[in-house]
C-alpha cells in the first residue's frame, strides 16, 4: 500500500480480519473517496465513458450522482468496487486502492455495501437466505447450522427483524427469491446491504422499482446507514434534490457538483 491515501484518511485496517461476533455488531465509519484524474474506457467506444473524474467525498457525506442514461454513474461505483480498472487517474476508497494488494482489495469488499441496477440476489434461495448470504464470509459454525435450517442466526436476529418489517418484506422470508417482484427484490437487496453496516454504500438506480413510500423508507435508510459514505446513482432529480450534494455526470464528465441544481444547470445536465 502506497502512502498516497494520506495520514487523515479513514483506515478500514483490521476489521475486516476480526470474524468474531462483535464483528456482526459493529458500527461503521464511514470512509472518504478520492478520485482524481480518472479516466476509464471500453475497448467498444471511442470516447472515455468516464473522462479526467476529480471527486472527492468526504467520510459520511452523502452525494447524489445524477446523470441520465449512458453518463457513466454505473461505471463510476464499478471503479470504487475495483471492478472496472480505469486507464489513468488515481483511486482511494479509505485510502485503500480498489486495484491494490489482495489484501487491500478484500478489505474493501467488506466494507462496502453495493445494491445493484439488477440484482445479483441468488436464485433458488430463499429471500432469508439471500439476506444472510452477504455476511458468510464472518460466519461461524452455528451461523451455518442456522442458515441451513432455514432460521436468522441469533446474532442478526434483532437487527433482520428491525429491517425486514421498515422495508415490508417480513412475509416474504421464506419465499425463493425468483417468486418475488422486482420491487420486492429490490427490497431485499436493501435490507441485505444494510445487514452488512457497511462503511461505503453504493446504491443504484436503487429506488426505481420502488412505490412512493416504500421508495422513502429506502432512501431514509440509505441516509442513516449508520455513518457509511454513502453514493447514490440515480437519473431521477426528485430523488437527487433529496441529497445535500448532487454531483451531475453528462458524457463522463463531472458537469456540476454541489446542492441540487437549479433549472438552468439540469437542462444543461440533461439536454439532447
Ligand atoms: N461493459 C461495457 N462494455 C462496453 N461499454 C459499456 C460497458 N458498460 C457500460 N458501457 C457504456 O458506458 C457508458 C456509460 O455506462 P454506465 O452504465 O456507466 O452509465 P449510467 O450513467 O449508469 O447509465 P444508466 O442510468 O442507463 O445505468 C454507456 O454508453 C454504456 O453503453
Amino acid at each position: 500500500m502506497d502512502d498516497q491515501g494520506g495520514s487523515t484518511a479513514y483506515r478500514i485496517d483490521g476489521a475486516a480480519d476480526r470474524i468474531d461476533s462483535s464483528d456482526a455488531d459493529r458500527i461503521g465509519g464511514g470512509v472518504d473517496v478520492v478520485l482524481t484524474g480518472v479516466t476509464a474506457t471500453f475497448d467498444s467506444r471511442a470516447e472515455p465513458v468516464l473522462d479526467r473524474i476529480d471527486l472527492r467525498v468526504a467520510e459520511g457525506e452523502a452525494v447524489a450522482l445524477l446523470g441520465s442514461s449512458g453518463a457513466g454513474k454505473s461505471t463510476l461505483l464499478r471503479v470504487l468496487l475495483g471492478a472496472v480498472r480505469p486507464v489513468a487517474g488515481q483511486v482511494r476508497v479509505g485510502g485503500l486502492d480498489p486495484f491494490g494488494t489482495p489484501t487491500e482489495v478484500r478489505r474493501l469488499r467488506q466494507a462496502a455495501g453495493f445494491i445493484r441496477q439488477r440484482d445479483d440476489l441468488v436464485p433458488g434461495l430463499t429471500a432469508r437466505t439471500n439476506l444472510l448470504i452477504g455476511q458468510a464470509a464472518r460466519w461461524r459454525l452455528p451461523d451455518w447450522l442456522a442458515v441451513l435450517r432455514g432460521a436468522v442466526p441469533a446474532r442478526y436476529a434483532a437487527r433482520v427483524d428491525t429491517l425486514v418489517h421498515r422495508h415490508g418484506i417480513a412475509h416474504l422470508l421464506g419465499r425463493r427469491i425468483e417468486h418475488l417482484s422486482g420491487g420486492q427484490r429490490q427490497r431485499v437487496a436493501l435490507v441485505r446491504a444494510l445487514l452488512g453496516q457497511p462503511r461505503l454504500l453504493l446504491a443504484d438506480e436503487t429506488t426505481s422499482g420502488l412505490d412512493p413510500v416504500r421508495a422513502e423508507a429506502a432512501i431514509e435508510d440509505l441516509r442513516n446507514a449508520g455513518e457509511a459514505t454513502l453514493l447514490v446513482a440515480t437519473h431521477d432529480v426528485a430523488l437527487a434534490g433529496r441529497f445535500p450534494r448532487v454531483v451531475a455526470l453528462r458524457d463522463g464528465r463531472i458537469v456540476h457538483d454541489g446542492p441540487p441544481p437549479d433549472a438552468a444547470t439540469m437542462e444543461l445536465i440533461y439536454a439532447a
